[in-house]
């Protein structure tokens, strides 16, 4: 079987001649289907070239990346798609925002009532669905705003640090929010964040990438058993993938 997403030889660098910047690889990866993989690298790594390569928005320089066997050669529309700054529009409420990913890519509302009334309640927003973003809290628009990313049922899903903004107790709610609908709905995830226990209990593999330009330096398979709650957090375990992930940022002095 092939898996999901395949990175081979990706290699991005910006601009030419003495002023090019060498970004990101080369690299090769692969993510089988229903994994959730996090990128775990220093600030300027290259996680947002990357994964603005694999959503088809960026051209590689060098190498190929494929999903679901196919080369991806511009914008995916059936993927979901998440950033730091949320993509609602001020001008639809909540439920509008979300149906608003449906009318894009020609999928009834109305077909998808029901679908979109468990997504809100999944997050906790069924109550605020009539609201504009204004009226929300941050973390309850990038709650918003995941319910979005989810509603046409992706199987694959690109977050790119979308809780980076949020306090910490919101953080670690969403944290859970998500952990659940990954439980329950199995897509493929690629996560960016900056924070090593973020990755270590959200990740099936955290892929820690050396500084610029980003090259993979492991893959640390996390094997612990899901949902992965506070208690998870100081079991020997998990605190030994922490100092795994500690260690080797250390060797490159960023830590
Ligand atoms: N459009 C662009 N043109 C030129 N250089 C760019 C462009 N986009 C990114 N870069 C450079 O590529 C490098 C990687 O940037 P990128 O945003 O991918 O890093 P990152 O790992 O996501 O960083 P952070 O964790 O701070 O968000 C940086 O040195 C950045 O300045």
């Amino acid at each position: 079987m092939n898996p999901l997403i395949e990175l081979t030889g990706v290699q991005k660098v910006f601009g030419a001649g003495p002023g090019a910047l060498h970004a990101f690889g080369p690299v090769d990866m692969k993510i089988e289907k229903g994994e959730f993989v996090s990128l775990l690298g220093p600030s300027g790594c290259g996680k947002s070239t990357l994964m603005l390569m694999i959503a088809g928005l960026l051209d590689a320089t060098e190498g190929r990346i494929a999903i679901d066997g196919r080369t991806v050669i511009g914008p995916q529309t059936d993927i979901g798609i998440m950033f730091q700054d949320n993509t609602l529009v001020p001008w639809r409420t909540v439920r509008g925002n979300i149906e608003l990913q449906l009318e894009l890519r020609g999928l009834s509302p109305a077909a998808h009532r029901a679908s979109v009334d468990e997504l809100l309640s999944s997050v906790h927003l069924e109550e605020f669905q009539q609201r504009y973003p204004h009226e929300l809290s941050g973390g309850m628009q990038q709650r918003a705003a995941f319910c979005q990313a989810l509603v046409h049922q992706p199987a694959t899903m690109l977050l790119d640090e979308p809780l980076g903004k949020l306090d910490a107790m919101t953080r670690e709610a969403i944290r859970t929010d998500l952990q659940a609908l990954w439980m329950q709905r199995h897509p493929t995830v690629v996560f960016v964040t900056h924070s090593i226990e973020e990755a270590i209990q959200l990740s099936t593999h955290v892929a820690i990438i050396t500084p610029r330009p980003g090259r993979i330096e492991r893959i640390i398979s996390v094997d612990l058993p899901y949902p992965r709650d506070f208690e998870v957090k100081s079991s020997p375990q998990f605190i030994g993938y922490v100092r795994q992930a500690h260690e080797i940022f250390r060797g490159y002095g960023v830590l």
